[in-house]
């Protein structure tokens, strides 16, 4: 692939050679950018479309502002390939999102200028305005400036944020990202709110009016604020939401025309005194037709190929567990009217699109809003439907204590669909599923199952729909299935109650879920050495199958436990339960095997559970260490 010249890019070893270039070298500089990150991105695949709209933001911020003393802090941060790129890492840009190479994503570990780590939404105000204390109360750090997106400004942490920074009147700048999409559009009031702040106005127009509000500049910042406004809202006498809050609304603005960008962060870089909310328009996916023309605006994509566009996406061998989870819940509800499903600004990543194009009314997009998801889907449940939601792993950490006070200490029937548990690779540690088996499998009365293979998965489903005693939870990876036969329909499980898989006489391998595979793998290497092994699917964490563990403890040498989660989960419940009833008094030989007690960087989700010794081999040699031959243990572990 030839790469286009970059000759201003190339001058750029950081933001300090930003300083003295001129408007027109700026622009130059954009494209420059632009057209790197379309070239590293086609190689490494990625977030393009979040990136592509922020290059000319990111290039007047660095330019105006003195970072890394002021502190840029980017919401999610799956718009920082600009950032990374003008910040000194440009060389590694090629390494982005791969084992030992950039993350996706800010990462203070990574570079001075990632002020703060993200992956997340919606935490970028609350960081800014901490840093903005810190400056306050004499901490050496400059200004703090907060980049939010359109759909991370739903969520409630950012109006707790805004809230708070109104309240404390100290000078803070957030940058409103409002490209009018989230992955799928926006859902909700606030992003009508900020369309109505320039429906009006079309953008074309957008420059007239920023011109117009350079006319008044250099007159007072809030003056021109409330011009702006007025010009665009209609409400001479009213404010802005953000003003009512406590800002000074500046926009909104055209974040493509480099002049306006420039023009108002330089304005408002002089003369803001309090906190000041800029609001930007920009386009996700700009500059690139195959980004701009996707549904999703190019959010998230493979390698692909510049010219055409075409993402190499690889054939898969099964479906995945996300397609086979939409397909089914599908069917059961086309057999029930009252289940519904929730996603938190997901309908794709989630399947639940498959559903809301046969019942569009019965899936509902809450924006991101994990916690709002988890009580909506309560008062659901409390009213007589069957609320599906469905959440990742690692987002569902967010609704923690409405999971805790909502739902279970309720008994709601609400089914918790956790889609990416486990280890996700490139998305890295922010993204990993590594929690939800610990967190929830603590709670009283709490059912928590996972699926051992995409089959299981249908089962799941079908035991959800029919459970209507309390909460319920199954969780499942991101990625393909293992390809086993499927059911026509789901069978509903037995709760509480676990599988033999295979049937063996010396050692026990019990998985949660995912591991299923690689239990059987190492039993196979195993057996080759002439060690006989049982293998058993708990499908259950809670309650889990005490039956089947006292077998597997009174038929068996040695038991291993092995899931795809943190410390804490699975294995620990099998203990407490074994110590509880004595059963360790006079010792047993068992293992837990459960992701370690760190955070694994982005790698593949392979290299990721060989850094973490959970790959088949790592299964087969904790059974030899557990038997007491550990001298008999396998070569270098293999993924
Ligand atoms: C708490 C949380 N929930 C869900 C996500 C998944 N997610 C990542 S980016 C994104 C959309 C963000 O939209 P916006 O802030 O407008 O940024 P844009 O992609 O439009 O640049 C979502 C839903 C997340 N990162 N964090
Ligand atoms: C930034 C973010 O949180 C999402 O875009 C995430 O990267 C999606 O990952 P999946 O590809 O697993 O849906
Ligand atoms: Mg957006």
């Amino acid at each position: 692939m030839t790469k286009p010249p970059t000759p201003m890019l190339d001058r750029v070893a950081g933001p300090a050679d930003l300083k003295g270039m001129s408007q027109a070298d700026l622009i130059h500089l954009a494209r420059d950018v632009r057209q790197e990150v379309i070239s590293v991105v086609a190689q490494t695949g990625g977030h393009l479309g979040s990136s592509l709209g922020v290059v000319e933001l990111t290039v007047a911020l660095h330019a105006v502002f003195n970072t890394p003393f002021d502190k840029l802090v980017w919401d999610v941060s799956h718009q920082c390939y600009p950032h990374k790129i003008l910040t000194g890492r440009r060389d590694r840009m090629l390494t982005l999102r791969q084992g030992g190479g950039l993350a996706g994503f800010c990462k203070r570990s990574e570079s001075d200028y990632d002020a703060f780590g993200a992956g997340h939404s919606s935490t970028s105000i609350s960081a800014a305005l901490g840093f903005a204390m810190g400056r306050e109360m004499g901490q050496p750090t400059g200004d703090a400036i907060a980049v939010i997106g359109d759909g991370s400004i739903s969520a409630g942490m950012a109006y707790e944020a805004l809230n708070h920074a109104g309240h404390l009147k100290s000078r803070l700048f957030v940058i409103l990202n409002d490209n009018e999409m989230s992955i799928a559009p926006p859902v909700g009031a606030m992003s009508k709110y900020l369309s109505g702040l320039y429906a009006d106005t079309p953008l074309g127009k957008l420059k007239d009016m920023a011109e117009d509000f350079e006319a008044v500049l250099p007159g007072p910042i809030r003056e021109g604020a409330r011009r702006a406004r007025q010009l665009v809202t209609g409400f001479p006498g009213g404010g802005t939401l953000f003003e009512e809050l406590g800002f000074d609304y500046i926009g909104p603005i055209d974040g493509h025309d480099m002049g306006q960008l420039l023009t108002v962060l330089r304005a408002a870089r002089a003369r803001a005194s309090g906190p000041t909310l800029i609001h930007v328009c920009t386009v996700k996916g700009k500059g690139y037709k195959p980004a701009e023309t996707s549904a999703d605006r190019g959010h998230g994509v493979a390698k692909f190929d510049v010219a055409s566009g075409a993402q190499a996406k690889s054939q898969p061998n099964a479906p995945s567990y996300t397609s086979v989870f939409g397909k089914t819940l599908t069917a059961e509800a086309a057999r029930d009217p009252r289940i519904v499903a929730i996603t938190a600004a997901m309908p794709s990543g989630t399947g639940l699109d498959i559903l809301q194009g046969r019942f569009p009314q019965r899936v509902f997009d809450v924006g991101i809003a994990e916690q709002h998801a988890v009580t909506f889907a309560g008062g659901m449940a409390a009213a007589g439907l069957r609320p599906f939601c469905a959440i990742y792993s690692t987002f569902l950490q967010r609704g923690y204590d409405q999971i805790v006070h909502d739902v279970v200490l309720q008994k709601l029937p609400v089914r918790f669909c956790i889609d990416r548990a486990g280890l996700v690779g490139a998305d890295g540690s922010t993204h990993a599923g590594a929690f939800d088996v610990a967190f929830l499998s603590n709670l009283p009365g709490m059912v928590v199952m996972a699926a051992g293979d995409e089959a299981e998965l249908v089962n799941m489903i079908a035991t959800s729909a029919a459970y209507d005693e309390g909460p319920i939870a199954f969780r499942y990876p991101r990625g393909e299935g293992v390809g086993v036969e499927m059911p026509e329909r789901g069978r509903i499980l037995e709760i509480g109650k676990g599988r033999i898989v295979k049937e063996g006489t010396k050692l026990a391998l019990l998985s949660l879920g995912a591991p299923l595979a690689d239990c059987l793998k190492a039993a196979e290497e195993l057996e080759a050495r002439g060690i006989s092994v049982t293998v058993a699917d708990a499908r259950f964490a809670k309650p889990f199958d005490t039956d089947l563990v006292a077998r597997l403890v009174n038929e068996h040498e040695a038991l291993v436990t092995v899931e795809h989660g943190a410390e804490g989960g699975f294995g620990a419940m099998v203990l407490h339960w074994l110590a509880r009833t004595g059963r360790l008094d006079r010792g047993l030989a068992i293992r837990t095997m459960t992701l370690p007690d760190k955070f694994i960087e982005q790698a593949s989700p392979d290299a990721m559970y060989a850094e973490a010794g959970l790959t088949a081999r790592d299964i087969a040699n904790t059974g030899l260490e557990a038997l007491g031959i550990a001298a008999a243990r396998f070569g270098a572990a293999t993924a």
